[in-house]
């Protein structure tokens, strides 16, 4: 990856990240290097009643550009190598991708010691301010918003999966990382933690990064990365997004119970309607209902093997096959649940407690060294 190392030591320039991105480096990138100047001046110096929201990364302002377009830019908190390195990450994966279901890249800014990137305004912020943040009161997400949201993420994840190259794991698919435009298009966003895909790897044993409640089991507790840690992710983001519920709901000071925990039992027993965020107020459609329920809990089924793929995620959501949609519904995991095992060891070790529950962290962030493959 010649453009990541190189731009740790700080020469990258734009040509070296733009013949990555294209492999031969003769049109103009669709982004461009920014000067910190010019960041101050959109942002009123990164002024705090411009600040959007607050990531692991650092904090990301709204800005405004001379020509008058919206930005969204995101600043590095404190500059570390190990910062420098999840820049230059999402900097080089950004660069590479571009799909109507993906965050794009307007630029970046490398000087001294401040890292910025800088991405098109999402003037409906993200699916988390919905859900479950400032605007989760307004009820602004329609049944027909939600169906658009989960097919547009789906397809953009499927993008990453498999026309991206080399293919991408995302690594933190979840709600504060699908922001939406003024016609709310879900955009997936924040590759910091995304994983390039060498040709021909199954799976990389790697460290663990993403969020607590969205975490595959065999990635949290094993390391092993492969396009099925986003599919069980984008379960659990399907399960908020018909239900309205948190991945991870407080039953007590130490104890959580995980939302597909929650929803599996209610599924098996037919009982569709328990399932739909109350804020719907019944406005919904049935039958998308139940497909969008069953594909999420296929998704975040522990065994990775018996998860779909992205591709069949959005065939599956479109619902274009009536015979797969009730092949789904057919699914040994809605006829005895405990039976095929969602609750497996592996979930209950993490658990430390019954099967149930898992038991509470104090950061969501959830990042731990494992062994690592070359
Ligand atoms: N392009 C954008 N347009 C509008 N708002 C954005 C944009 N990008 C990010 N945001 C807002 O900024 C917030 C912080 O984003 P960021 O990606 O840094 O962190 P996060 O996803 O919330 O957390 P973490 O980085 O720890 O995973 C988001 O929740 C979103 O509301």
């Amino acid at each position: 990856m010649a453009f990541f190392k190189v731009f740790c030591c700080g020469i990258a320039s734009d040509r070296d990240l733009y013949q990555c991105s294209s492999g031969r480096g003769k049109k103009q990138p669709p982004w461009r290097v920014f000067s910190l100047k010019e960041l101050h001046s959109a942002t009123n110096n990164f002024n705090y009643d411009n600040k959007l929201g607050e990531g692991g990364f650092g904090s990301v302002y709204w800005g405004q550009l001379w020509d008058g377009s919206q930005i969204a830019v995101k600043r590095l908190k404190v500059w570390s190598n190990k910062a420098d390195m999840e820049f230059a990450v999402e900097v080089e994966i950004l660069a590479r991708v571009r799909h109507k279901n993906l965050l794009s890249l307007r630029g970046y800014c490398a000087e001294g010691q401040e890292r910025l990137i800088v991405y098109d305004y999402m003037p409906n912020l993200s699916l988390l301010s919905h859900l479950h943040g400032q605007h989760s009161t307004e009820s602004l997400l329609d049944w027909n918003r939600r169906m658009n949201i989960a097919i547009g993420s789906a397809e953009g994840i499927l993008y990453l999966h498999v026309q991206a190259t080399p293919h991408i794991i995302h690594r933190d698919v979840k709600a504060s990382n699908v922001v939406l435009d003024s016609d709310f298009q879900a955009r997936v966003a924040d590759f910091g933690f995304a994983k390039l895909i060498p040709d021909g790897a199954t799976h990389v044993t790697t460290r663990v990064k993403g969020t607590l409640g969205y975490l595959a089991p065999e990635y949290a507790m094993l390391g092993k990365a492969n396009e099925s840690c986003d599919v069980y992710s984008f379960g659990i983001l399907l399960l908020e997004l018909a239900s309205g519920k948190k991945p991870l709901e407080k039953l007590s000071s130490s104890m959580k119970r995980s939302i597909n925990d929650w929803a599996l039992p209610l599924a098996c027993e037919k009982k569709f309607s328990e399932l739909a965020d109350p804020r719907l107020n019944g406005n919904y459609s049935e039958e998308e209902l139940k497909r969008v329920v069953l594909v999420a809990l296929i998704c975040a089924q522990n065994q990775p093997e018996k998860r779909p793929t992205m591709l069949e995620v959005v065939d599956l959501l479109k619902g274009e096959s009536k015979e797969k949609v009730s092949q789904l519904e057919n699914n040994e995991l809605f006829k005895n649940p405990l039976a095929v095992g969602n609750n497996d060891e592996i979930f209950v070790s993490a658990a430390e407690g019954s099967s149930d529950f898992i038991s509470e962290e104090k950061d969501s962030k959830h990042e731990m060294e494992e062994n690592k493959e070359p």
